[in-house]
């Protein structure tokens, strides 16, 4: 393993000003956002959206770090023949790979979840390096709920991202660990807090017990934010100054970067809570978006399928990229919203 490589990697997924595209939505996933839109959720469709996106020069070049992408686009050309991959390198952007394999119901454990994905992991990742993939993303999901999460699901999620983690940094991969607490629910901003607190606890010992390399490697948490069925939602203030605790206290500095996920909160909410949290002063680690639906949505119903709309559905990426790119560096102004193309 070379870590001072892999160290570099992960400090250029995280430049200010820029962060990550999460275009790694799996088939069931993407047909849902399709279904939302009219679409047909056709592999050529899904090429044809995913190929509109890289070949959006301003957001590719100046404000997206590096995509994640589904093993299927990876290996996907662009209708000229152009590996999508290669589209990814030439707007300077590094690409990257989801390599989990969904979730699976945990046994004994009721209405809870754990991410597989570990089996022949080694041999995949030798590939995807091969295609030109520099890091990786796994991701587990931990739900909140009156007698959940239980401690059994936290140590065995945590348990299979420091394996992936560990197999990653051993194929010169950089890997992005996301323990997602999912924002569904009723809870309070302090219940999601604690959940979280324990989930990144948990994570890092497991990290530190498999000799992961931690400044190889970038985190992808969710923000600490009311459940979205609670009647008392945090304030943006609020939002950013309890997560940016919550990470002071579990996040080793000698980890380069925090990416986060977006996880259902609403295009300018993920942007303004980005951005509070910059303007609460200086972090030991760089702090960025890796988002999916706060990137995708508005693009999604621009471009709506048809090859007549590619340069609006461009424009409206081009647009969140731009707020979340000024977003990370904590320069984003609400007004400039408004003057959207
Ligand atoms: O359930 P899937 O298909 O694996 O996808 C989950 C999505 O969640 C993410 O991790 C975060 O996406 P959001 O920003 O939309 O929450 C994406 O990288 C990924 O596409």
């Amino acid at each position: 393993m070379n870590l001072t490589e892999l160290n570099r990697i992960a400090t250029a997924m995280v430049a200010p000003g820029k962060g990550i595209l999460a275009a790694d939505e799996s088939s069931g996933t993407i047909k849902k956002r399709f279904d939302a839109i009219g679409v047909e959720s056709t592999e050529e469709n899904r090429r044809d959206y995913r190929e509109m996106l890289f070949r959006s020069k301003d957001a590719m070049s100046q404000y997206i770090s590096g995509v994640i992408l589904y093993d299927e686009t990876i290996w996907q050309n662009a209708k000229d023949g152009t590996p999508l991959i290669k589209l990814i390198e030439q707007s300077g952007a590094i690409p990257g790979i989801k390599v989990d394999e969904g979730t699976q119901g945990l046994p004994m454990c009721p209405g809870e979840l754990v991410t597989v994905g570990l089996d022949k992991l080694a041999e995949r990742l030798k590939k995807y390096y091969e295609r030109g993939a520099r890091f990786a993303k796994w991701r587990a999901v931990i739900d909140i709920g009156s007698d959940i999460p239980s401690m059994t699901a936290i140590s065995v999620n945590a348990h299979a991202l420091a394996r992936y983690a560990a197999l990653c940094q051993a194929a010169q991969i950089v890997p992005i660990v996301e323990p997602e607490v999912l924002m569904d629910g009723d809870h309070d901003i302090d219940r999601c807090y604690e959940v979280t607190q324990r989930v990144l606890n948990t994570t890092f010992q497991e990290l530190r017990v498999q000799r992961v390399a931690l400044e190889g490697m970038v985190l992808k948490p969710n923000m600490a934010i009311s459940g979205k069925k609670c009647p008392k939602q945090a304030s943006v203030e609020e939002v950013a100054e309890k997560t940016i605790r919550l990470l002071k206290a579990c996040v080793p500095a000698a980890v380069p970067g925090i990416a986060f996920l977006s996880g259902g909160q609403s295009d300018e909410q993920a942007t303004a809570h980005l951005n509070a949290m910059h303007k609460l002063g200086s972090l030991p680690w760089g702090l960025t978006f890796s988002y999916g639906r706060a990137l995708q949505a508005a693009p999604q119903k621009a471009w709506s399928g048809r090859p007549e709309n590619v340069a609006a559905g461009q424009r409206a990426f081009s647009h969140r990229a731009r707020m979340n790119g000024l977003a990370s560096k904590g320069e984003w102004q609400s007004s400039l919203e408004q003057k959207a193309a």
